[in-house]
């Protein structure tokens, strides 16, 4: 898709580029400080939209962590959870024991952190926390705690910044509204 027709199919910028990079500075320096005398920390991205976050955060930390990712489905290719998790691919890492940060890029309806925050426990991870770089509180339906937030937005269906509809929009550096005429009928 060129870029220009990207561009033609967002209805507001939300949250620019310089926004997201000074959030993500900020995000990175309040993870390090809290996180410099813990030990065994393991950072995780759910794919594919976290990836993003999850590289700009880390790459911004002044302590070093292991990173590593997994690929649940709640959403499929459109706009809705199917609110039936599926592991596409699981972490090579073995979380007993560790105190892991996941690193999300929205949190919605709760049901893909609340689901990952109780598996992680379940194989014995000695602490769980959470960041999150967008949070839509309008659409809860799971309560989780998120420990580390950088946006509340309005219950708009966002791309950008890992965040895609059917899979494009991702590489976008900023985070805009998706116009509904992209997905009307
Ligand atoms: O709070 P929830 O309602 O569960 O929604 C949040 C989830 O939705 C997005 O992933 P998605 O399933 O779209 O997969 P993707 O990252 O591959 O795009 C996002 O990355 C979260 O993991
Ligand atoms: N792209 C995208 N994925 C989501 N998953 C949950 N909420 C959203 C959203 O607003 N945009």
């Amino acid at each position: 898709m060129k870029y220009d027709d990207v561009k033609d199919s967002i209805s507001q910028v939300l949250i620019s580029h310089e926004e997201l990079d000074s959030k993500l500075d900020e995000l990175a320096a309040q993870i390090s400080q809290d996180y410099a005398d813990v030990d065994n920390l393991l950072c995780i991205g759910v794919l594919k939209g976290a990836a993003y976050t999850l590289v700009s955060v880390t790459r911004r930390m002044s302590i070093s962590t292991p990173v590593d990712f997994m690929s649940l489905s709640s959403y499929g290719s459109g706009m809705e959870s199917s609110h039936t998790i599926t592991v596409r691919s699981d972490l090579t890492t073995d979380v007993a024991g560790k105190n892991v940060l996941i690193l999300e890029d929205i949190v919605d309806s709760g049901y893909t952190l609340n689901w990952l925050i109780a598996e992680l426990k379940r194989r014995g991870a000695a602490s769980v926390k959470v960041m999150a770089l967008l949070s839509k509180p309008e659409r809860r339906e799971y309560e989780v705690p998120i420990d580390y937030l950088g946006f509340t937005i309005p219950n708009e269906f966002v791309v950008g910044f890992g965040m895609d509809y059917n899979d494009h929009y991702r590489n976008l550096d900023f985070i805009g509204v998706l116009d509904p005429k992209v997905y009307a009928n």
